[in-house]
């Protein structure tokens, strides 16, 4: 464990210590800086010395031993603690390699992340060496241990054993618990994620909720049982409910919930001043929304909606460091904590001009920290997807009589088939990765005439094949297969669009400018063949996730979600 990343060691601590000794210069001196103290709430002047990847000092002293230190005169900016993501899901087409270097430039350095995908795809031993070879960057990559798969699969059992769990939330990249997108079974009878949340607050660390919607009663309970922190509040209501339990609310600008200036102005409607336990999030947002930015473009409409500038920047950096019991090395300017520090032109101008990441620079000024161009995931067992199976025409009979009918890009309600199928209505089926079990069902509110759409990309990372027509479909799938894992359109026999997903058919490894514009093809192509939604990565994200209303498609069949009730099994190939 390279643990320099996670803590500082002796010699290290003791070097720290003789800079400020003056017996070793330190790497960098920010002179006359305008920075802002989270702790007292105000912008204060001072030098600030940097040491390795450290900050040792902020004061009005300038260092005696100063050869081989580099000046900087930041006179005329401000500086403000690097931007933390308290939410991410760095699978959203990106992955997390990608997802750092771009976050960086507009100054979130700090992301704290799902690790689904990692218990989908890899043993926990290989997941944590990922962990410490994702370690190479600047930026602090942190993680948080689910508790649940997010779907029904038909190892569902032993997707967590509980002794991986315990590793997970013993891990010291591991911040934190959840979510909890199984709430409903913890409310009945999972004992074992009870136990789990509780072995979380053994550690110290917080538990994330996820409660849309829920009442007070729900809220409650949930506290009773150990949840610190939710960022599914879509109102003021519902963030005002959550800081009178008690709860840490993150506020949500995110693809597919952009409810940010909305929640912002009911809380100024219902005189919410008290900003302490308020962080910010895009949660998971796809590409093409980050295009506007990360952690900045929330505190610019933190600052649109009048909240103060010192309130806004500390929602995006130290109200997350203090909620994650990390507020000694996150977070903040100030001796001791790692020099995450972004350089603004202006107080109202959250995307800095120049960033420090662990005392490098990563933009702007000084010599920019040239980023590996790519990351070696094959050594790390995400390769491309090779499959040993080919689907056959019995893969795409469909007798069901329940279909999906699409409410929005994520909510599913049952409906009863047509045959034919209607104008709106398209083949569905789930194909199990290894080949072995599939689903057939329809969707309803997907597409009017696309002939076939396959992705590789799913919750559980089984393939989704939606179509018009059969033959579309199955070209569909013989080229995912041939480009080793990808989102692929096929209509009237021509391949018409593709993504190639070559990161165990889940992510992509092209830079995030390149992924945005393929997923803006994408989504253009599917806008041209009736998708009447904004996301279409979200869907074929959630088609298999259990944690949302009210019928999904699943590896163990078509769900009904409130009643957990399997309505048509998976059937074996
Ligand atoms: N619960 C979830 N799982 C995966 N990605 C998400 N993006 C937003 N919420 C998510």
């Amino acid at each position: 464990m390279n643990e320099h990343r996670y803590r500082w060691r002796n010699k290290q601590l003791r070097e720290h210590v003789a800079v400020m000794d003056g017996s070793i210069a330190p790497s960098i001196v920010l002179q006359n800086a305008t920075y802002l103290n989270v702790y007292m709430k105000r912008w204060m002047k001072a030098h600030i010395w940097i040491y390795e990847d450290r900050i040792v000092y902020v004061g009005d002293q300038l260092p005696s031993q100063s050869d081989e230190t580099e000046y900087v005169d930041c006179s005329n900016q401000y500086l403000v603690p690097g931007y933390i993501e308290p939410h991410a899901h760095p699978f959203q087409l990106y992955n997390p390699h990608r997802l750092a270097q771009y976050a960086s430039q507009s100054g979130t350095t700090t992301l704290i992340n799902d690790n689904l995908v990692l218990l989908f795809l890899l043993k926990k031993k290989k997941a944590f060496s990922l962990l410490e070879g994702l370690n190479d960057l600047p930026v602090s990559l942190y993680w948080w241990s689910r508790f649940d798969s997010q779907s029904s699969l038909q190892n569902d059992e032993v997707f967590l054993r509980d002794q991986d769990v315990l590793d997970w939330l013993q891990h010291d990249a591991v911040l934190q618990g959840g979510e909890l997108t199984c709430w409903p079974n913890v409310l009945k009878d999972d004992d074992r994620v009870l136990h789990w949340m509780q072995e979380t607050k053994r550690a110290r660390k917080p538990v994330e909720g996820h409660f849309p919607g829920a009442s007070e009663r729900t809220l409650t309970k949930m506290k009773l049982l150990g949840t610190d922190g939710d960022h599914e509040a879509m109102t003021g209501e519902e963030v005002f409910e959550r800081l009178r339990l008690g709860y840490t609310a993150a506020l949500r600008y995110s693809s597919i919930r952009p409810d940010l200036p909305k929640i912002l102005k009911e809380m100024n409607d219902l005189g919410i001043d008290t900003y302490d336990r308020i962080m910010l999030t895009t949660d998971g947002s796809t590409p093409s929304f980050y295009e506007q930015g990360i952690m900045d473009r929330c505190i610019e409409i933190a600052l649109e909606n009048n909240i103060p500038a010192h309130e806004a920047y500390s929602m995006a950096s130290y109200n997350a460091a203090k909620y994650f019991g990390m507020e000694h090395r996150i977070g903040s300017i100030g001796p001791g904590r790692v020099a995450h520090i972004n350089f603004l032109e202006a107080k109202d101008q959250p995307r800095p001009v120049s960033v420090m990441a662990r005392g490098k620079w990563v933009k702007g000024y000084g010599d920019v920290q040239k980023w590996k161009d790519s990351f070696p995931w094959a050594e790390h067992g995400m390769d491309k997807l090779q499959l040993d199976w080919d689907m056959t025409d019995h893969d795409l009979q469909f007798s069901i009589p329940v279909g999906l009918h699409m409410q929005n890009e994520v909510i599913l309600k049952p409906y009863t088939v047509q045959t034919p199928p209607g104008q709106d209505e398209a083949y569905l089926t789930l194909l199990d990765r290894e080949g072995k079990w599939k689903v057939n069902s329809m969707i309803k509110g997907f597409t009017t005439s696309l002939g076939g759409l396959i992705s590789s990309y799913s919750n559980t990372g089984d393939l989704v094949l939606i179509g018009k027509d059969k033959k579309d479909m199955k070209l569909a799938f013989n080229r995912m297969k041939e480009i080793g894992g990808g989102i692929v359109a096929v209509h009237e026999g021509q391949v018409v669009y593709e993504i190639p997903l070559h990161i165990a058919g889940m992510m992509s490894d092209v830079p995030m400018e390149a992924l945005i514009e393929q997923e803006k093809g994408l989504k253009k192509l599917l806008e041209e063949h009736g998708y009447p939604y904004q996301d279409p990565v979200y869907t074929l994200l959630f088609l298999s996730s259990t944690h949302l209303p009210f019928i999904r498609i699943t590896p163990k069949g078509i769900i009904d979600v409130k009643k957990k009730e399997v309505l048509f099994p998976a059937i074996m190939r």
